[in-house]
């Protein structure tokens, strides 16, 4: 069985983060495994708490995973403090992960700072270099590329200049637009868009997390970046489009959309 690995933050209300990951990993078949960097007291409408693991900690579930069930694909989400990102990178490098797919979470949905300002430097310096591909929505790309985002134009330089800065594809995301839900993917010297119809659904809580597992669970399979990642919005489009509508504020989206639940006549 393929599989992969989520090191990112618990979302109590399981539409983000790790319970995100785990439910895409498994929708795409791929068997999935995790390493929490914090747990998150939180909910459709807000983040009331954030505990983060000792760094120690996360360095002992890295060593577990990767010395029994070496993943194919590995995501990275929230993390918010400095000496968890150098405990990522330490161990990504020692045991030579493949296909890191990092998704540079900085603020959530609900307004909640995800990262310190001080995680940011060493994101950049110690995990982008890494990565394969970098998934930032509009205001990370604006954050990380210094360049102000207006339009497609803007969003293809911001992309390009992340992607040139550290090295790696990167897909700027365009759920932050209001016409259409549009994201461009850069890749070395090489612009796609992946164009996307925008859905009317305000329950958006977790679509990053969601977009970014999808794309290493496709990339676990061997999939070629540019298809990794139009599969992984296929996915992502037909989970909000399902129109699911849980708890009072921005709720999550149904993972399970493609899967039809029914044993009924299952051999067993
Ligand atoms: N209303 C929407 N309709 C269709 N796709 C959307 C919508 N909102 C977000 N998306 C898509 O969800 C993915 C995550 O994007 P975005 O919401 O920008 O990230 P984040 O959750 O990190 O802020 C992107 O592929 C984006 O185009
Ligand atoms: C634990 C945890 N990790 C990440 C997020 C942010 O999720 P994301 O899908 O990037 O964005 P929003 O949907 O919240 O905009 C989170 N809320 N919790």
């Amino acid at each position: 069985m393929v599989t992969a690995l989520t090191i990112a933050g618990s979302d109590s209300s399981g539409g983000a983060g790790i319970q995100a990951d785990i439910k895409t990993m498994t929708a795409h078949h791929v068997y999935a495994m995790s390493a929490i960097t914090a747990l998150t007291a939180q909910n459709t409408t807000g983040v009331s708490g954030i505990l983060e693991v000792p760094p120690e900690f996360l360095a002992q579930q890295l060593d577990s995973i990767f010395t029994d069930i070496p993943p194919q694909a590995v995501k990275v989400g929230m993390v918010s403090s400095g000496s968890l990102i150098a405990v990522i990178a330490q161990k990504l490098r020692r045991y030579g992960a493949a296909h890191i797919v990092v998704d540079p979470v900085m603020v959530a949905t609900s307004g909640a700072r995800l990262i310190s300002e001080e995680a940011i430097s060493v994101l950049k310096e110690e995990l982008f270099p890494l990565a394969e591909v970098l998934t930032p929505n509009i205001p990370e790309a604006e954050v990380l590329s210094g360049l102000t985002i207006t339009d497609g134009a803007s969003m293809e330089r911001a992309a390009e200049a992340i992607g040139s800065r550290y090295g790696c594809a990167v897909l700027c995301k365009g759920g932050h637009r209001v016409k259409d839900a549009d994201d461009v993917l850069w890749s070395g010297g090489t612009i796609t868009w992946l164009h996307g119809k925008r859905i009317d659904n305000p329950n958006t809580h977790g679509t990053g997390c969601t977009l970014s597992s999808a794309i290493a669970a496709n990339l676990a399979k061997g999939r070629g970046l540019v298809e990794a990642v139009e599969q992984a919005k296929r996915y992502l489009s037909g989970a909000l489009a399902d129109g699911l509508d849980l708890g009072q504020g921005s709720g999550p989206m149904n993972h399970a959309f493609a899967i039809s639940g029914d044993y009924a006549d299952l051999e067993v």
